[in-house]
C-alpha cells in the first residue's frame, strides 16, 4: 500500500519540488492516486506559486487549491518573515486538518517542505514540527554540490532527533560541473542510514514523467 511522505532537502533551491514531481509520477505508475501538497509556499510570480503549479501538474487527482497549498505567501523569503510582513499566522493545525482531508480521497500525498528541515514557520515552530505533526516518513533530497555532504548528514541527525523515520534519499545532480560526483554519492551512501532511491542526472529539459524512472519507489512502498 502506498503511503504518504514528507520531502525535505539539504537547502532551498536544490530540487525538492522537482524530485517530489518524480515521486508523484513514480507512485502514479504503480496505479496509485497521488497529490502533491505544498503546505507553505513563499514567493509568487504573476500571481502563481510555481511549486504548487508543478505539483498539481504531477498529481492525478484534482483537489481545491487551498488543500494543496493552505499558505501562499507573496515574498520569496523565509516563510515566518513573509508571514509576519503579510499579517498571516501560520497555524500547523490547519495544515494537519487539510492533510487529513486530502488523505480521505488520495492514496499517496507527497508533502513538500519549505527550504531545509529547520526553516522557521512562525515564532515558535519550524518545518520539523510540521513533519512531526503529520507523522510522515521523510525522504531527503540532496542537491549534489560541494557542501552537500555536511548538509545531508546534519539533516539526517535532526530528522532522527525529531523521532521521524528517514526512509530514503535522492541524489539530485543540480551542478553539471560537480567534481568527484560518484565519490560524493558513495560518501553519502556510506553515511546515510536509509536507501538511495535514485540518482537524478542534471537535465537541461526537465521532463518529470520520463525522469521518474530514475526513482525506485519499490524501496519505500
Ligand atoms: N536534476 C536537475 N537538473 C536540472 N535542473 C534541476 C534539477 N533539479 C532541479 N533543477 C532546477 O533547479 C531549480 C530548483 O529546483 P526546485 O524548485 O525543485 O528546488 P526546491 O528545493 O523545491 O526549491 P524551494 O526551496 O524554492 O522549494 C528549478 O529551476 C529546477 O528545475
Ligand atoms: C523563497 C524560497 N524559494 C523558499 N520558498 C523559502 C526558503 C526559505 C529559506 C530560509 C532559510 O533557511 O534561510
Ligand atoms: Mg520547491
Amino acid at each position: 500500500m502506498a503511503g504518504s511522505f514528507f520531502v525535505t532537502g539539504t537547502d532551498t533551491g536544490i530540487g525538492k519540488t522537482f524530485v517530489s514531481c518524480l515521486l508523484l509520477h513514480a507512485f502514479a505508475a504503480q496505479n496509485k492516486t497521488v497529490v502533491g501538497m505544498k503546505p507553505i509556499a513563499a514567493g509568487q510570480e504573476n500571481g502563481k506559486w510555481l511549486d504548487v503549479e508543478l505539483l498539481r501538474a504531477a498529481s492525478n487527482i484534482n483537489v481545491p487549491c487551498e488543500w494543496m497549498n493552505p499558505y501562499a505567501l507573496h515574498a520569496p523569503i523565509a516563510p515566518h518573515i513573509a508571514a509576519r510582513q503579510e499579517g498571516v499566522e501560520i497555524d500547523l493545525t490547519r495544515i494537519y486538518n487539510v492533510f487529513h482531508e486530502l488523505k480521505k480521497s488520495v492514496e499517496c500525498v507527497v508533502v513538500e517542505g519549505v527550504g531545509g528541515f529547520l526553516v522557521p514557520v512562525n515564532e515558535r515552530q519550524d518545518t520539523s514540527d510540521l513533519a512531526k505533526l503529520l507523522a510522515l516518513p521523510v525522504i531527503l533530497v540532496v542537491g549534489m554540490r560541494l557542501g552537500c555532504i555536511s548538509h545531508a548528514l546534519l539533516t539526517q541527525q535532526i530528522i532522527q532527533h525529531t523521532g521521524l523515520r528517514l526512509v530514503g534519499w535522492v541524489a539530485n545532480c543540480i551542478d553539471p560541473g560537480a567534481l568527484v560526483l560518484d565519490d560524493n554519492i558513495a560518501a553519502l551512501r556510506q553515511r546515510l542510514d536509509c536507501p538511495l532511491l535514485g540518482v537524478v542526472p542534471f537535465v537541461s529539459e526537465p521532463d518529470v514523467q520520463t525522469l521518474s524512472q530514475f526513482i525506485d519507489v519499490s524501496k519505500i512502498l
